[in-house]
């Protein structure tokens, strides 16, 4: 059921502060990061792909690549779950092919996304990779 307005500290009149609406991102942002696994997953890659970066002295454009990937992810995977959010309330975690169908692209709009991931970090990593085991083997 949704809740009363005037429970909610403020309403849902629209953000006039900034601070306020930072303040909000900010909660969706701890919420998602607790309730979803995956994103959990993909901050972990994201770190380790920005520590492999300063291990391999990345070039200015070669960063940009890899942090353009890190954060598409992340996007994309905060808007599936809002997509997700959307399909359980309006659905209220019922089964309709039509939630089905929504939470099924959301989902392939991540998974497209992680493709694109693992082929920047591949085309990047890959051949310095290969240089350091030639250094060592
Ligand atoms: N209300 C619904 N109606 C029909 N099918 C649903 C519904 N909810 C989920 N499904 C099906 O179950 C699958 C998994 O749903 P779920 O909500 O667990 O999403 P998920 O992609 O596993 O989420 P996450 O990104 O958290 O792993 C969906 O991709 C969809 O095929």
């Amino acid at each position: 059921m949704p809740m009363d307005l005037k429970e909610n500290k403020y309403g849902i009149e629209k953000n006039k502060k900034f601070y306020r609406s930072l303040k909000c991102a900010c909660a969706g942002l701890k919420v998602a990061f607790v309730e979803e696994r995956n994103l959990r997953f993909q901050c972990v890659l994201g770190i380790l792909a920005v520590l492999a970066g300063f291990f391999f002295e990345l070039e200015r454009f070669e960063w940009l690549w890899i942090l353009l990937a890190i954060f598409l992810v992340i996007t994309m995977e905060l808007l599936n779950t809002v997509m997700e959010n959307l399909v359980d309330m309006i659905t209220e975690k019922t089964y309709h092919p039509i939630g089905k169908k929504v939470k099924d692209i959301g989902a392939a709009v991540v998974f497209i996304n992680a493709c694109f991931a693992v082929l920047i970090a591949g085309i990047i990593f890959l051949p310095k990779l290969v240089l350091l085991l030639q250094k060592f083997l």
